[in-house]
């Protein structure tokens, strides 16, 4: 990724009537379960952003055909469960954790060899959580460090998978999706129990392609009958909330803000941060409740506000693991302190986001206490600009952003481009609101 540079300097409020990209999570499984279909997949608002680019470039690899009418029209000719084709070269999931983890579930069911890389980034991220469950449904994976580092080799087998129930140690919805897809090629049904709720796009995406998958009322348990017919479906993507809380909290913070924000995904499994900063204090309406597609999707009117520090852990987690980062620096413009706890995970995304998150904060000037499995913040903060570094990781450099927007001076962020893995055209939507 290119050590180019981003200014960012407080002008105002933010004010506008908008829509966020599509989201990141549903617009991958959008191409990855409209390549396991036997028919066509439309996809409308798909994120154009370069991790769901890169699912795009391994199906077409896998012989798919996908076609981009435009940046966000998509069109898979899906080639039925078994009609994927033996890659010829590497598959490069490039940054995209949620692509490799969720193709090492596909492609454990093949009968042909594959290989999966991706960046720098990706070779240091924990394979192990899917390698290990899959090679108990007797997948056959090498990797670095005994099959727990990409890149990861799949040697394909000629026999059904077998089918397993899996207690997972972690709430992952990356972990679960993976051993869900191998259960589409084991005899029987397979089961995902996972101690926290994580996000349920695959569930309810492959039900609506056709698959018989059932989850347990409290979202714990996750169970999938083998070998279905998949029907391929259009899917019109909601706008990714997880990019919209960037600019929840920018509206927050910044004096004099009022944002309206279009046709937002509010999946109870990804709406922790509505949750949160209403609990802050934060003026939060979510208007038009619909469901598009088998999510829930709805208008959302945030307005600035007074914050409060509150105690972010426990179940919640999962539900806005994403928004972390941006979270922490919502509070350090809220009045008192702010706790995250059981945030380990933070540590094994794109970088180290705790550590990463208090040395760039710390540069410009913030109160922030490292813990193994969060942080402590102080609020009430007044910050400088600084030279700050987003360490490739989209979510680091947009966090800093809204950062940078009221600190003293300018903030220079390196590596800013970053975020094009997820919203693309961030910081230029951040200048037009401010205008
Ligand atoms: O399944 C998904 O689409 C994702 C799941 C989450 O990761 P984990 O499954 O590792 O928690 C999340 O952090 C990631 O951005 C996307
Ligand atoms: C962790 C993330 O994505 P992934 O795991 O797909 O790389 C993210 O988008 O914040």
């Amino acid at each position: 990724m290119a050590r180019n540079v981003v200014a960012i300097e407080g002008k105002g409020p933010l004010r506008g009537d908008l829509t966020v990209p599509g989201d990141k999570s549903i617009s991958h499984r959008a191409v990855m379960f409209g390549a396991l279909a036997q028919s066509q997949t439309r996809i409308s608002n798909f994120l154009p952003g370069q991790d769901c680019l890169s699912t795009i470039s391994c199906f077409q690899k896998l012989g798919v055909p996908i076609v981009q009418p435009s940046t966000t029209d998509v069109i898979v000719e899906g080639q039925g469960l078994m009609g994927l084709k033996e890659p010829s070269d590497l598959l490069d999931v490039g940054n995209s954790g949620t692509t490799m983890r969720l193709m090492a579930g596909i492609l454990s069911g093949q009968s042909f060899f594959s290989v999966m890389t991706g960046d720098s980034s990706i070779r240091r991220r924990p394979m192990g959580r899917v390698t290990e469950p899959l090679k108990a449904m007797g997948s056959t994976i090498l990797g670095r460090e005994g099959g727990k580092k990409a890149p990861l080799a799949i040697a394909g087998t000629q026999k059904p998978l077998l089918a397993l129930t899996y207690q997972s140690p972690v709430a992952s919805a990356q972990v679960k999706s993976a051993i869900l897809l191998a259960g589409l090629y084991a005899e029987g049904s397979t089961k995902v129990i996972e101690p926290h709720r994580s996000r349920d796009h695959s569930e309810r995406m492959l039900k609506a392609f056709g698959a018989k998958i059932s989850q347990s009322e409290e979202g714990l348990n996750s169970e999938i009958e083998g070998f279905p017919s998949l029907i391929g479906q259009e899917i019109d993507v909601p706008g990714d909330i997880s990019s919209a809380a960037f600019l929840l909290v920018a509206a927050s913070v910044i004096p004099g803000s009022e944002l309206y924000i279009r046709n937002v995904g509010i999946n109870p499994t990804r709406d922790g941060v509505i949750e949160v900063l209403r609990a802050m204090g934060g003026k939060i309406k979510v208007e038009n409740e619909r469901v598009v597609a088998g999510e829930p999707v709805a208008d959302i009117l945030v307005q600035a506000s007074t914050l409060h520090g509150t105690t972010i852990e426990g179940e919640v987690i999962p539900r806005l693991i994403d928004e972390i980062p941006i979270l922490a620096v919502a509070a350090l413009f809220a009045q008192g302190q702010t706790t995250i706890k059981d945030a380990e995970e933070l540590r094994v995304k794109e970088s180290d986001r705790i550590a990463v998150l208090a040395d760039q904060l710390r540069m410009m000037g913030a109160k922030v206490k490292e813990l193994p499995d969060g942080m402590i913040i102080e609020g009430s903060q007044t910050l400088q600009g600084a030279e700050v570094e987003s360490k490739g990781d989209h979510r680091i450099a947009m966090a800093l952003a809204v950062a940078g927007l009221l600190a003293e001076g300018v903030t220079e962020i390196s590596d800013a481009s970053a975020v094009e893995v997820s919203y693309p055209g961030f910081f230029s939507v951040l200048t037009d609101l401010q205008q």
